[in-house]
């Protein structure tokens, strides 16, 4: 069991609508909905809580909404280290149709003061000890500067701690100037990330390898339906998802990198580890929320999945 601290600095509540077919600017009816507790971090964490390892989830929330989150921390076993800001957590939605297409509308989050931020560098700083890894996803609220986060990646990183990143837009751009040990950038935010068009898979490839000589030891970039590419140091692995009905993509991002760092963790292969981790997030988009490794047909999807070396 490995000790592993989250940081979701703009968690939100998913409420995920499943409707048959959207028709904007009419009344819809929706098959089913639910709200969890979310954000990218929190997501997973709550992937490596259900492997068994014991997550620390940290990053700033809402006083007025707190509720669902706590629940579902206790239901996860995460200790909540949560900075409490005024106002709400914001609500995201995620409505996802038959033919598998999702559509996000995602809140700008409850503005964060400079006492919360000096209060959860404080708190990171005095609970830092024995992590085996700290895990920083999603967007910035209001009040967050990219600027900040890539101070805070290289204070956990002078700490010895190897920091984990996934985010997009400036907030990556910045926070990968930090050097954390691994990114996972899908291909928009890979192209957002080195400031150009990436138009096929050997720009994509090219711009990833960059970024490692750039100091970046990992890049897990995820490419969807396709699959995900691994670089690290001394070589790169690919890996196809076998093919599974989609009913939300929402969270497989997450439980890809939760997925790896699981492996990691536990000392596996990268070839058994990106095998499971591709197949976790492959089952992650045939439900609402995260993959799990519990389902019936688990080694089977395992066994599906297609891992190659390649050469960049
Ligand atoms: N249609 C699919 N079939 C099987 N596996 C999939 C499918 N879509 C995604 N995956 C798996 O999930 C991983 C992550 O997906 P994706 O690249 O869409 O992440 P993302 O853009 O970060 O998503 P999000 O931010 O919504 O979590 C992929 O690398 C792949 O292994
Ligand atoms: O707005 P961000 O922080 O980029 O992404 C937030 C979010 O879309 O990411 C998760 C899925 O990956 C959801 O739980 C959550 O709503």
């Amino acid at each position: 069991m490995s000790r592993v601290l989250t940081l979701t600095l703009n968690p939100a509540l998913d409420l995920s609508i499943r409707l048959a077919e959207l028709s904007p600017g009419s009344v819809n009816r929706s098959e089913e909905s639910s709200m969890t507790a979310a954000g990218k971090g929190n997501n997973v964490a709550r992937v490596l809580a259900r492997h068994s390892h014991q997550v620390a989830v940290s990053g700033f929330l809402g006083r007025d909404n707190q509720a669902p989150f706590e629940r579902a921390f206790h239901e996860w076993g995460a200790e909540d280290r949560f900075i409490r800001v005024a106002g709400e957590t914001r609500v995201n939605v995620k409505l996802s149709e038959a033919d598998g297409r999702v559509t996000d509308i995602n809140g700008s989050g409850a503005p964060v003061d400079e006492a919360a931020m000096t209060q959860l560098l404080d708190d990171i700083e005095a609970g830092a000890d024995n992590l085996h890894a700290v895990v920083v996803s999603g967007s910035l609220p209001p009040g967050v500067a990219p600027e900040w986060l890539s101070a805070l990646i290289g204070r956990l990183r002078t700490q010895g701690l190897p920091v984990w990143l996934d985010s997009s837009g400036k907030a990556l751009v910045q926070g990968t100037r930090a050097r954390p040990v691994l990114i996972k950038p899908n291909e928009h935010e890979l192209a957002e990330c080195v400031g150009r068009p990436l138009p096929d898979e050997a720009a994509l490839l090219s711009a990833a390898r960059e970024l490692q000589l750039g100091g970046i030891e990992n890049v897990l970039l995820s490419l969807g339906a396709e699959g995900v590419v691994w670089l690290f140091e001394g070589g790169t692995l690919r890996a196809r998802p076998p093919r599974v009905e989609v009913v939300s993509t929402v969270c497989a991002g997450d439980t890809l990198l939760a997925g790896t760092l699981h492996g990691v963790l536990e000392g596996w292969s990268r070839e058994k580890t990106l095998r499971f981790a591709t197949a976790l997030s492959a089952d992650a988009v045939r439900r609402i929320g995260v993959g799990r490794s519990d389902v019936e047909d688990f080694t089977a999807l395992c066994d599906a999945v297609c891992v190659e070396a390649l050469t960049i």
